[in-house]
């Protein structure tokens, strides 16, 4: 397999990994960010359906069977191996593609042990060249599809690329049990070597999490005397981002935050709304890229919170900005993350009444 070595990207290379099969690691660091690679498929469907007809050529069929199979002898060896590709191969229109070096990016849950590294997507919706130099990782193709692989943690040489198979979004199941079900594959990253009941308090933590955050609309929108008292429920917002950002999954941090600023901009706090929305401005800028709508989006509203379109519509309160979320932000590395394993409202610190906020 060929170590990348061009100017565009960080040197890169596929190595086996102990209990892994193969997988990619950086020979120089690579600061968070960076397009690690874009890569066309070597070999490309248009969907499953279409493996059964495949002829591939020898060249081809030899590289297949070099993946790991977790598939029955039975099984077809090609469509077996095709089975676990699957995370690394969608497209906008289900097109499935196989990449010489993206398709060797092994996995790493999200977990309060760890999480990965990087992030792979499909390009193929993104119909120009990119024209950013500050945001490498915007990869736009004008012809053929790419994968593009980008680095969502500054990572040191020598040190494993990995991704999240299940992308960034939070999961509850037990992702030790989904992957082995729905890949095949048991998954040896630090979250799933603890003992199963760790894991399973990770994902009632984040069924929690999940109810909290499927009832915060309604909640924020209520406002007034039937509903929380908006301090309160801005300290609860904070509480569930630290509590999930310890759960790895730091990238919630941007929609929490939303959820934040839009409570302080319904009571008409500009500088407390405007901190919140900076996290999301950051988060985007990480996963979606600055030009991406959704990052022009929150650097607007971070700059001018007053243009949001329910501005004041709750009256006009102080609240707080991020007290202790702002740990999260997207500069900060992984071992400056904070672990908080006892949830929401079982750290002393949460209770403090008076806190100094940014
Ligand atoms: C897309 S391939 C990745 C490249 C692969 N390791 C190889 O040797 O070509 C996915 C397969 O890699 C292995 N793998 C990936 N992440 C893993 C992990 N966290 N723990 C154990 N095996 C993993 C599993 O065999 C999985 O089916």
């Amino acid at each position: 397999m060929p170590t990348m070595a061009t100017s565009a990207f960080p040197l890169i290379k596929v190595v086996d990994i102990p209990g892994k099969g193969k997988g990619v690691v950086a020979l120089e660091s690579i600061p968070k960010g960076t397009r690690i690679l874009s890569e066309k498929p070597r070999i490309r469907l248009s969907d499953l359906r279409g493996i059964d007809s495949l002829s591939l050529s020898e060249d081809d069929l030899y590289f297949f069977l070099s993946f790991p199979s977790h598939g029955k002898d039975e099984e077809n060896p090609v469509q077996s191996r095709l089975k676990h590709f699957l995370p690394c191969v969608g497209s906008v229109d289900n097109a499935i593609g196989l990449f010489e070096t993206i398709c060797r990016v092994n996995h790493t849950c999200y977990s309060p042990l760890g999480r990965p590294n990087a992030l792979y997507m499909w390009r193929e919706d993104l119909k120009e060249e990119s024209n950013s130099d500050r945001y490498p990782y915007i990869f736009r193709t004008s012809s053929n599809a790419s994968s593009v692989l980008s680095a969502t943690e500054d990572i040191a040489a020598m040190e494993e690329i990995t991704v999240s198979y299940l992308q960034y979004n939070i999961h509850t199941e037990d992702p030790f049990i989904y992957l082995r079900r729905k890949f095949g594959f048991e998954c040896s990253c630090l979250g799933c070597l603890r003992p199963a009941s760790a894991r399973q308090k990770s994902v009632e933590r984040i069924k929690d999490f999940r109810q909290f955050t499927d009832g915060l609309p309604a909640r924020i929108a209520l406002g007034g005397p039937l509903g929380d008292p908006p301090k309160s429920l801005l300290d609860s917002i904070e509480k569930y981002i630290l509590m999930i950002c310890a759960e790895g999954y730091v990238w919630q941090l941007g929609s929490c935050a939303h959820d934040a600023f839009q409570l302080c901009a319904f009571h008409g706090d500009a500088d407390s709304a405007s901190k919140w929305e900076a996290l999301v401005r950051d988060s985007h800028e990480i996963l979606q890229g600055a030009d991406s709508p959704a990052d022009q989006k929150s650097q607007k509203l971070a700059a001018f919170p007053k243009t949001f379109r329910e501005w004041k519509v709750l009256g006009s309160q102080k609240l707080n900005g991020p007290c202790r979320a702002n740990k999260y932000s997207h500069t900060s590395t992984q071992s400056q993350i904070l672990v908080d394993r006892g949830g929401p409202g079982h750290s002393p610190q949460h209770r403090s009444a008076n806190r100094h906020c940014i």
